[in-house]
């Protein structure tokens, strides 16, 4: 039974590694191997020696919590269209229950899909706009190895069915979003409701999520046994799990692992904010989900039918 969560290290395939085609197939399928074993035994890993520039992911969580300490009246002009499909743009407190049956998550968040995004807070927080670009554009890259070592991991006899599944990220007809996420020290008044946590019980709806987190930790993960088991932040990590759409597209071979955020029990804890970042990866609008062994335990459906089928349940 796992108790914790596997790292994985790419370092012969992160992006400092410019050439592609210098890593051997071997060592790629042992990377791949490594990779689908984390996610059979509890659906989440992390990835160390990825690439990603440390200023630029110093520089996302900087301007983000620039964005968060803006007024709540700043903030709402910037708020997400409550067009459940236009998922661009601030969410405010209370807004989302990712687990439906508890109050509405005591967070903040900011969210950027490309199609979708039609206004930024240039005044307030000039860069904001070019940082999560480039940071979007980073995170892509990293999508597409880890999708290459996962085809092998999976055994897929078509090597860049993932890579040809999610072509659109970042441009038309993709919903792939980075989602910044603010949660605030907690209100001492008394004001949080029964059941109200920082990030209900869920599992991500898409493909993979790639979620960065500062050091306070709180994130925790459902092992095989239903027990909960921390997700202790591993510094410069990636941690990387499935989604729902995953599961269903792996006809159950990977599961979609439950998360959850709680309220800290300590007032140290109680009294500081947490910063998280996650990168959802959604598959092409228009791509069909049908199960990847051949059977039909789960019907066909595009990627952007299941998507608004799911966010109709978050936003109500
Ligand atoms: O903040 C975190 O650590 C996790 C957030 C999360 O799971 C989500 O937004 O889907
Ligand atoms: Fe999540």
């Amino acid at each position: 039974m796992a108790t914790s969560i596997p790292i994985v290290d790419f370092q012969q395939y992160g992006l400092h590694i410019k050439n592609e085609t210098e890593i051997t197939n071997a060592d790629l399928k042992k990377i791949g191997d490594k990779l689908i074993a984390a996610f059979d035994s509890i659906g989440f890993c992390y990835i160390i020696n990825h690439g990603i520039p440390q200023d630029l992911i110093e520089k996302i969580f900087g301007v983000s919590k620039t964005f968060f300490d803006l007024s709540t009246e700043a903030k709402l002009k910037y708020i997400r269209s409550k067009d459940i499909a236009d998922n661009h743009g601030y969410v405010e407190m209370g807004r989302e229950s990712l687990n439906p049956q508890r109050p509405g998550d005591c967070k903040e968040a900011f969210n950027f899909t490309p199609n979708h995004a039609k206004f930024w807070p240039t005044k307030e927080v000039p860069e904001m706009q070019d940082i999560f670009h480039k940071f979007y554009d980073e995170c892509k890259q990293i999508a597409f190895r880890i999708f290459d070592v996962f085809t092998l991991g999976l055994k897929l006899e078509d090597r860049n069915f993932l890579r040809n599944s999610h072509k659109n990220i970042g441009c038309d007809r993709n919903c792939t979003t980075i989602r910044s996420i603010w949660y605030p020290p907690l209100p001492k008044d008394g004001s949080i409701k029964p059941g109200q946590v920082r990030c209900g019980e869920h599992s991500d709806y898409g493909t993979l999520t790639l979620l960065l987190q500062d050091g306070i930790g709180g994130l925790e993960v459902c092992n095989k046994n239903g027990d909960y088991i921390p997700a202790t932040p591993v510094p410069g990590a990636i941690c990387v799990n499935i989604g729902d759409l995953m599961q269903r597209w792996t006809a159950d071979k990977l599961i979609a692992t439950k998360h959850r955020v709680l309220i800290p029990e300590s007032e140290v804890l109680k009294n500081k904010g947490r910063q998280s970042i996650a990168f959802f990866i959604h598959p092409d609008d228009d791509f069909v989900i049908k199960c990847l062994d051949g059977s039909d335990k789960y019907k066909p459906i595009s990627a952007l039918d299941y998507l608004n089928w799911r966010f109709s349940l978050t936003y109500q």
